[in-house]
């Protein structure tokens, strides 16, 4: 299908689709999850395509202004056009996701709705959700404010209950108060969930949710005591500038008391606090939710750069060989096989590894439903730590796949300057990586002192149970194969996070406090969570490939992959695997070895690893990356759409170029 929006013309690329050795349909199924999945991402991928409307060739070089209403006019279709259709939730999810232009929408239902799901009663969620899914209003998610954003509790707006009218009064009392970030808050958003502080009978309760209408819904204006606007432009041409990141304060603006979300907690007619008996952090829920689906996004924006840097560099010749031969396509280069192949493999990886979230999280909220809490530390910790590794990966590796792709990368119709800029704030929001990986190191610590204690633990820190061994085993590998054996590749990266994170214990221990020795050791204690959520990623890999995988050849490309994902990471991280004694240096060096052989085993089979990200040329937005690979002729007629190309003689000629050329003239002749 990458094809359709190609039109048969000569494919540059045939040749290296020639070479694959394995079914690419079969790839696209196991890359999607399903053959369902494929032919539904097909459709709403050609349905973007093939519609004018939704044309981006020449976003970067709108102004904020008509970007921003280019975004409007984007949504407002898409939303007709699921409607005209009857668009399931699935189309219309990648729908929106095609159309590939952040705006409110994403807030509306990726913040908005599950807000209201999760922290609202029923009753609430019966009268906001209806509105809110036939777009009667449009929502967005105002937690973070111009003073804190990582810290939840220490934001600063109040909610204060006022009994004698029976309402909440919405303040911001600081300037560091203001809301600021919202996405769609600047200007589209008619309501929010925005956080406050609730203070009741004169005492401050923490942090909750509140639904506030924040425009009229007759002519867009604010209502009383709300001021608001756009943060400003932001990193990068076109990019996330589409999104109106907002700013608002409030100024006593009150609002009925069965605005409060009131599933996790209730505040009574007289004003009594009622706290339900569930765990206080189901309030971050959301966040959870959006972290899980974030790791989809990171695997798709990874794969994207590499699709784009693998044609490319298929299609790039440069230097010949002494004799006079055919010029080297660039992707022969061992060093841009050493560099791209492990970003080939971890897209795959993090795919793989965001299907297994999604169904963790499918998990634990059913138990959830049940009033069984028992997973929702661990499902915290998977959330964040995967989104902080994957997104940080991805945002390292969309830069890299610029410099893989020579001075063209640079070029905004190379579509990887947008993709960076798109995805780099994806470090930060839903929380900074750091600051999640704090909290996947506080959640190690426990597990540490859990397993000391006698208790056997459970899930993805199960293999921390069979500390006796994994603390003084070392590696059986003698020969470059012994790396194929994902046993082998498990056992180490197990030693090696249960290791790092046993070390970290020992050393917060010898602090004169808990708090005091985290603090200290917090730089260490970040490797060690990475080292387990890379565990975690080389773990779901070797499982999916326990599974039925049909088609031609698929499951050996995937084991290639895996052994690839596996054994850079080896080799990036070999200082952690030789101090904590998981590898000898000789078995590293073998590592590498093996790394070599598996990247000339995945160079023929390179083109159509990509292919089958089923990506259109729409959708992939790059000259480099055309499926067809007609890459320079591309690039030529890209370039004369820039603005500046539209008149030969450039604006500014006459008041600025001309007197100085004259002058120069003149002095010369003088
Ligand atoms: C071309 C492009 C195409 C289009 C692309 C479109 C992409 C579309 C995708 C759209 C997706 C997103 C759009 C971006 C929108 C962005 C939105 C935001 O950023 S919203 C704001 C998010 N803010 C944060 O994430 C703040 C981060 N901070 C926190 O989460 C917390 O405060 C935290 C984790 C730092 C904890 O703070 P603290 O240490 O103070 O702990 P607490 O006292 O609060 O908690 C104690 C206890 O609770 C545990 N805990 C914390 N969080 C959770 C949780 N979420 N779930 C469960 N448990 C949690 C914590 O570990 C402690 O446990 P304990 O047992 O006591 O150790
Ligand atoms: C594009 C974009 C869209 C966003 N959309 C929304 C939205 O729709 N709604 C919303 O409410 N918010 C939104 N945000 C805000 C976002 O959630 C916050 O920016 C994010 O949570 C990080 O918080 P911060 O900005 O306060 O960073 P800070 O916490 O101030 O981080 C600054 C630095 O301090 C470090 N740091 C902070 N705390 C610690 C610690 N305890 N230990 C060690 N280091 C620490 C961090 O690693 C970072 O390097 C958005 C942000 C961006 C960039």
């Amino acid at each position: 299908m990458a094809a359709a929006d190609w039109g048969g013309k000569a494919d540059h690329l045939a040749g290296e689709r020639a070479t694959a050795q394995f079914d690419v349909d079969g790839m696209k199924v196991a890359w999607a999850g399903s053959r369902h999945a494929v032919e539904v991402a097909d459709r709403m991928a050609c349905l973007v395509a093939s519609d004018p409307v939704f044309r981006k060739d020449t976003r970067t070089m709108l102004s904020r202004k008509e970007l921003f209403k280019d975004t409007l006019k984007k949504a407002a279709h898409a939303w007709k056009r699921t409607v005209e259709l009857h668009l399931t939730e699935e189309e219309a999810n990648l729908l929106r996701l095609y159309i590939d232009q952040p705006g409110y929408v994403d807030l509306h239902w990726v913040m908005f709705v599950p807000a209201i799901k999760g922290q609202g009663t029923e009753e609430q969620q019966k009268k906001w959700l209806t509105m809110a899914y036939k777009f009667q209003i449009i929502g967005t998610y105002a937690q973070t404010e111009l003073g804190h954003g990582s810290n939840v509790q220490g934001l600063e707006t109040t909610a204060t209950f006022d009994p004698s009218t029976d309402e909440f009064i919405m303040h911001s009392p600081t300037l560091t108060s203001s809301k600021w970030w919202p996405g769609g808050l600047g200007k589209t958003s008619t309501h929010a969930v925005v956080y406050a502080r609730l203070i009741t009978e004169g005492k401050d309760y923490g942090i909750h949710g509140f639904i506030m209408q924040l425009r009229s819904l007759d002519d867009h204006s604010p209502l009383p005591g709300i001021t608001i606007g756009d943060i400003g432009g932001k990193f990068g041409s076109g990019a996330y500038n589409s999104m109106d990141n907002g700013v608002m304060r409030l100024d006593h603006v009150r609002i009925p008391r069965d605005q409060m979300l009131m599933r996790l907690a209730q505040v009574t007619r007289e004003g009594k606090y009622v706290h339900s008996d569930v765990p206080k952090q189901l309030l971050y829920g959301t966040m959870v939710y959006v972290r899980q689906t974030i790791v989809a996004d990171a695997s798709r924006a990874l794969s994207r750069a590499v699709c784009i840097a693998v044609r490319y560099g298929a299609i790039r010749k440069q230097f010949g060989s002494k004799a006079g031969g055919p010029e080297t396509q660039v992707l022969n280069y061992k060093t841009q096989q050493s560099r791209l192949f492990p970003f080939l493999a971890s897209a795959y990886a993090f795919r793989f590894v965001g299907q297994w979230l999604k169904w963790l999280y499918t998990d634990v909220t059913q138990k959830l439903e049940s009033k069984d809490f028992s997973t929702l530390p661990e499902a915290h910790a998977c959330t964040a730590g995967l989104k902080s590794v994957t997104t940080s990966a991805t945002a390292d590796a969309i830069e890299e796949c610029q410099k893989l792709c020579g001075g063209h990368g640079y070029l905004n119709s190379s579509g990887l300057p947008e993709l960076f800029a798109v995805n780099l704030p994806a470090c930060t929001y839903e929380g900074d990586n750091v600051v999640l990986l704090l909290q996947v190191a506080r959640f190690l610590m426990k597990t540490v002192s859990q397993v000391a204690s006698g208790k056997q633990p459970v899930g993805t820190t199960a293999y921390m149970g069979n500390i006796q061994h994994l603390m003084q085993c070392k590696s059986v590998v003698n020969t470059v194969e012994d790396w194929l054996n994902p046993a082998a590749i498990k056992e180490v990266f197990e030693a090696r996070a249960l290791r790092m994170a046993v070390n970290c214990a020992q050393n917060i221990s010898k602090a004169p406090s808990q708090e005091e020795g985290f603090s200290e050791l917090s730089p260490d204690l970040v490797e060690a969570a990475v080292a387990h959520v890379q565990l975690i990623i080389v773990t779901k890999f070797i499982e999916k490939l326990q599974e039925d995988i049909l088609g031609h050849g698929v499951k050996e490309q995937l084991q290639k992959l895996c052994g690839i994902y596996a054994l850079h990471l080896i080799h990036k991280h070999l200082g952690d695997f030789l101090s904590t004694g998981c590898v000898t240096a000789r078995q590293g060096s073998l590592a590498n070895e093996r790394l070599g052989k598996l990247y000339a085993q995945v160079r023929p089979n390179a083109v159509a690893l990509v292919d089958a990200f089923d990506y259109t040329d729409h959708y992939l937005g790059s000259a480099l990356g055309r499926y067809d690979g007609d890459v320079y002729s591309a690039l030529y007629k890209e370039a004369w759409k820039d603005p500046l190309n539209e008149t030969v003689v450039p604006d500014g000629y006459q008041e600025h170029l001309r007197p100085l050329l004259k002058q120069q003239l003149k002095l010369s002749r003088l």
